[in-house]
């Protein structure tokens, strides 16, 4: 089956002054299958909403981007990365890629209230007109537990969970066939975290994606088939979501260490911090925090993969009888 998204080797620099760089996405690939939902996971800075951005066109004027990123659904194959802005604005964002993005209040238009930038997105997105229009609005509102009294708010009077649930009735509107979320619940409550991914993971059914990038691991376990877990600009593992969350548990030591720092589970943090991406080592950049650390780890260790299963590291945890 083709991939609805084939990200192949995507790099994203970002040029800053004296000739310095940040090397915030290094080398990542992986593929999205059509009704899949695939939770990126890392620790803040480590390149997920640059990536995110990256495959929308969204990055600014001093960010170098190489790789390919082919989306496969919804009309001809487009590689995000080379498209110009004009296709990327006319066709692509919004209707082929639907973003909930990760600081909704800045996405929203402050002078306008929700009630009227949802009933423009639905009538450029869906054509509806009239009394259909207010219907569809409204239905827009509930996808997203947006309360429909306070529709007619401006931006600045909403909560910080509000403005989230609005801008995720926003990206629903499209139904494009890839969904990227970009820490959509933040400012939620529990119940309502789970009512938002499962409102997300659903989307991704029909031959729909769902790329959902998320601090929140217990929201990845409940909605997401893989893990992508990003370590200093590169992915170094993924994982089935039953085997990463279950036993045997995932095999590059940063991502057990995430989820050993996890209050339900050892709660011991990853000791140390990750490095700065300007100025990051050339072996593998988690070995100065690893348990297993060896003199290998001074050369970048390649990404095994098989079967959309994979880790970068010299020294993986695997368990006794499984693949070598
Ligand atoms: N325009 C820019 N110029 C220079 N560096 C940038 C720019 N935008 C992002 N970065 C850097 O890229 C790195 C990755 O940032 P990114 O926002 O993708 O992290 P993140 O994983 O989404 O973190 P968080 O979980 O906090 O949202 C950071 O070190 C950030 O400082
Ligand atoms: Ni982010």
């Amino acid at each position: 089956m083709k991939p609805l998204l084939a990200v192949r080797d995507l790099s994203v620099r970002f040029r800053m002054r004296r000739g310095r760089e940040v090397a915030a996405v290094s080398s990542v690939s992986f593929d999205l299958a059509p009704g899949e939902c695939l939770a990126l996971v890392g620790e803040s800075g480590c390149g997920k909403s640059v990536l995110a951005s990256a495959l929308l066109g969204l990055l600014p004027g001093n960010a170098v981007v190489r790789g390919e990123a082919v989306l496969h659904g919804g009309g001809d194959p487009v590689d995000l990365l080379a498209a110009d802005e004009r296709t990327l604005a006319r066709s692509v964002r919004g209707r082929r890629v639907g973003l909930v993005p990760q600081s909704p209040a800045a996405h929203l238009t402050p002078v306008r209230t929700v009630r009227s930038q949802l009933a423009e997105t639905v009538r450029e997105l869906t054509g509806a007109r009239k009394e259909a229009l207010a219907d569809a609005t409204h239905a827009a509102a509930e996808r997203a537990s947006f309360p429909a009294d306070h529709l007619d708010r401006y931006p600045h009077e909403l909560s910080g969970g509000l403005a989230q649930r609005a801008a995720t009735a926003l990206a629903l509107v499209g139904d494009a066939p890839l969904l990227l979320a970009d820490e959509p619940t933040t400012g939620l409550d529990r119940d309502l975290v789970d009512k938002t991914v499962d409102e997300l993971r659903s989307h991704a059914g029909d031959g729909r994606g769902l790329l959902i990038i998320t601090h929140d691991l217990a929201a990845a376990e409940r909605i997401a088939d893989r893990v992508a877990v990003m370590y200093a600009g590169r992915v170094v593992e993924l994982a089935a979501a039953d085997r990463f969350f279950g036993a045997p548990g995932p095999r590059h030591p940063y991502a057990r260490g995430l989820l050993d720092a996890l209050p339900e589970r050892a709660f011991t943090p990853v000791p140390g911090m990750p490095p700065e991406l300007g100025d990051l080592p050339e072996g593998c950049a988690f070995a100065p925090r690893c348990p297993r650390a060896s003199e290998a780890c001074a050369v970048q260790p390649p990404f095994d993969e098989d079967g959309g299963e994979g880790e970068a590291c010299h020294h993986p945890v695997v368990p006794e009888g499984s693949r070598p």
